[in-house]
């Protein structure tokens, strides 16, 4: 049995990025950059207005309400040829080039316009006022994103701004998800003696999708050792990471554990000092690292967030591999007691946070309403209202 910190350190000294592919920029969202990206081009790219209202010169704005005659127009998509004569001004409009000569916008409402002449009512005018100068944002050559980069829609937006059409990206994993236990019903069946519907597929199924993995295949394996170590060698020639749920515990049913020995792998830790989740187990082989999950739905999904994401979002180049985590204050008074730390399904609001009903093991009522979970080690074993508890978030 190791703690949750020990666990944590094994989980992120064993995974590490897998190598890279070349991805579309539009397929790139969730990918981790692996290489940096240079801008071929300064951006903006030419001196752009970012008002609408009229170029002029800011020096010929000597006193309130200067007079100066439009003498032309500068639109968006126009051409960035035009230059301006002091003592004119030009109508632009926002994203449209300042003309060679202009030195200032003034925004429409800052002006009225009478017979062909703009008057212009704001005073003094500095220097660029509403020009975006060439390479503001960056200049051509600089580093856009830097290698390491997770690729967010704003990441998106910004190299496609650049015209980067493809980035080099570290892979994600593909994972094998292993469902073990004979009790267990596939929906649209009819449930049996003493049969539930199996849903640790489906729940995990959609949390690799929130993280933007999609290769994920899953086996069913019958309680016995044969069938459970043909399914996870099976699946290992396939993938780089398998999940199996289920069947880790003591029990005379539970293969996985054995199955893992059988097959080769060396076993990182099995048992963490928690509540729920104590049963997980992490094994690796040269190629491929196991995750034996406990099967009660709760402990399975918590092990999900707090170990096997990480290690998937490192294994994908993330560095930010945890949950997001901060202090928050507890909402009401919480008590337990034993060896082992807590996880608790949690609502965070209103800058405070709420352990919810349920937190059973066996219970996902809580966790289908929770998008927190608060962390009390065995050290936080009594809180009361208002004590900083920490949480973290979950990715909805
Ligand atoms: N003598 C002991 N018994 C148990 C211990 C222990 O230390 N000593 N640990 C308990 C803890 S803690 C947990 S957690 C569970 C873990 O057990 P397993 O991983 O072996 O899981 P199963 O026994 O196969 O199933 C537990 C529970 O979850 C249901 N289940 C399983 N898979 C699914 C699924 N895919 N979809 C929905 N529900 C599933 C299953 O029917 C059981 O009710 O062990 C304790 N026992
Ligand atoms: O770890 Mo078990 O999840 O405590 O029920």
């Amino acid at each position: 049995m190791v703690t949750v910190e020990e666990a944590k350190k094994r989980i992120t000294a064993n995974a590490i990025a897998l190598p890279t592919v070349l991805k579309p920029v539009p397929e790139a969202l969730g990918y981790v950059l692996a290489k940096d990206v240079l801008a071929s081009l300064s951006l903006p790219s030419f001196r752009q207005s970012s008002m609408d209202g009229y170029a002029v010169l800011h020096t010929d704005v000597s006193n309130e309400n200067i007079i100066l005659p439009i003498v032309a127009e500068s639109k968006a998509g126009g051409t960035s040829k035009l230059s301006l004569k002091p003592g004119t001004a030009i109508r632009i409009f926002t994203g449209a080039p300042v003309p060679a000569g202009a030195t200032a916008v003034i925004m429409q409402e800052r002006t009225s316009v009478e017979n062909g002449n703009v008057i212009i009512k704001e005073y003094p005018v500095a220097e660029n006022l509403n020009v975006r100068n060439i390479g503001q944002q960056i200049r051509e050559g600089d580093i856009a994103l830097a290698a390491g980069t997770y690729l967010s829609a704003g990441a998106i937006g910004f190299l496609t701004g650049l015209n980067v059409q493809e980035v080099e990206v570290y892979r994600k994993p593909k994972i094998g998800i292993l469902v073990t236990g004979d009790e267990l019903v596939k929906t649209g069946d009819a449930l049996g003696d003493g049969q539930v519907y199996e849903s640790n597929s489906a729940m995990l199924v959609a949390a690799l999708t929130k993280e933007g993995i999609h290769q994920v295949e899953i086996m069913y394996a019958e309680d016995d050792l044969a069938s459970t170590i043909s399914s996870l060698e099976l699946m290992a020639t396939r993938n780089d990471v398998i999940m199996a749920t289920g069947g880790v515990s003591v029990g005379d049913y539970d293969y996985v554990g054995k199955a893992l020995e059988a097959i080769g792998a060396e076993t990182i830790f099995y048992k963490i000092r928690q509540k729920p989740g104590k049963p997980l187990l992490f094994a690796k082989t040269q190629k491929n690292h196991f995750y034996a999950l406990p099967g009660n739905p709760a402990s399975s999904l918590v092990c999900f967030y707090e170990y096997v994401l990480p290690a998937l979002r490192l294994m994908s180049g993330r560095k930010d591999h945890f949950l997001p985590s901060f202090k928050l204050p507890i909402s009401h008074a919480y008590s337990f007691n034993g060896e082992r730390d807590e996880f608790l399904k949690a609502s965070v609001s209103n800058a405070q946070v709420t352990s919810l009903e349920g937190q059973e093991s066996f219970a996902l009522r809580s966790f289908a309403v929770a998008n927190a979970l608060i962390y009390l080690p065995v050290t936080q074993q009594n809180v009361y209202a208002g004590d900083l508890v920490e949480v973290h978030l979950l990715p909805l």
